[in-house]
């Protein structure tokens, strides 16, 4: 008999469905995990943007948390948006609370594509003293990288010092992702274990729809780790999860669509490919 595996979501709603827990959870069940969610916020969201947000009470994210933790040990978890200082600091006692430590990617989700602030600024310091420390690996853009170190990242040699700079904060693994740096013809990525600086690239898609790219990449990381793989094969299979969602992104309603969930799947279907 295989045994489920199982992944959990820390992270907000997005009534839309592109990005937040619905894009983790679609991610989860495209790769094979048990999804399992805690929500921090509600959004009033859609293609156009964030119309609302709605956080949560600190003790129900604790709640949630206990319900999973007390009965459905997850074997990989990620967060997404957290939204303030009292809802980091629930999290990161429930993490110490289960043991959670080794299991714990943080994609450090700080403004929707839109504009939309999904982290209040009073709780970027409280992410990086009480969460960042716990984490198996941290998955920021290049402007979370830049508010995280206070670095300026144009260079390659500078996305290499604030991949040293975010190590030294505490996850074992950097990825920094390049989807913000549009000057050349590829997405690039930087995965960084303290030693290594690992290159993944990929052709630049030239699309608008693109809404919760990050979320779908962070959540594929999750599943892949949740199955029991290494790092560097989590990383590389999240980046070809990603790049065939964005090449078969959803023109669906006024503004930025979805990436496409589905699409990795098919393609793998298609082809007679175990996932
Ligand atoms: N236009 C694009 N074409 C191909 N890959 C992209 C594109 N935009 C983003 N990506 C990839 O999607 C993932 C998320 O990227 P990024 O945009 O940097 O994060 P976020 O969505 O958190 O802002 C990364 O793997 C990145 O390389
Ligand atoms: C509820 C919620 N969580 C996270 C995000 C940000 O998602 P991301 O994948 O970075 O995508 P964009 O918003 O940047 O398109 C969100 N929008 N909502």
């Amino acid at each position: 008999m295989t045994s489920i595996r199982k992944a959990l979501t820390i992270a907000g709603s997005d009534s839309g469905g592109g990005a937040g827990i619905q894009a983790d959870l679609k991610t989860f069940q495209e790769l094979g995990v048990y999804g399992m969610s805690a929500l921090t916020a509600l959004t009033a969201q859609n293609t156009l943007g964030v119309q609302g947000v709605y956080p949560m009470e600190p003790e129900t994210v604790a709640a949630q948390l206990d319900s999973i933790g007390s009965d459905l040990p997850p074997d990989a978890i990620k967060t997404g948006m957290l939204f303030s200082s009292d809802i980091i600091r629930v999290v990161a006692g429930k993490v110490q609370q289960y043991g959670w430590q080794q299991k714990l990617v943080i994609d450090p989700v700080m403004v929707a594509k839109g504009g939309s602030q999904l982290l209040l600024q009073e709780a970027v310091q409280a992410l990086i003293t009480s969460l960042l420390p716990l984490s198996l690996a941290i998955t920021p853009n290049l402007p979370e990288a830049e508010m995280l170190t206070g670095m300026t990242i144009e260079s390659r040699e500078d996305r290499e010092q604030a991949a040293r700079l975010l190590h030294q904060m505490g996850p074992e693994y950097i990825i920094l992702k390049g989807g913000h740096d549009s000057s050349g013809d590829e997405a690039v990525d930087l995965l960084y274990d303290g030693r290594e600086f690992q290159y993944m690239s990929s052709p630049r898609i030239a699309t608008k729809h693109t809404h919760g790219t990050g979320c779908t990449f962070s959540a594929a990381v999750t599943a892949c780790l949740a199955l029991g793989r290494s790092m560097p094969e989590a990383v590389h299979t999240a980046k070809a999860f990603i790049q065939a969602a964005i090449e078969d992104s959803l023109n669906i309603g006024a503004g930025q669509g979805p990436t496409n969930h589905f699409a990795y799947g098919n393609r793998m279907r298609s082809r007679g490919i175990p996932l």
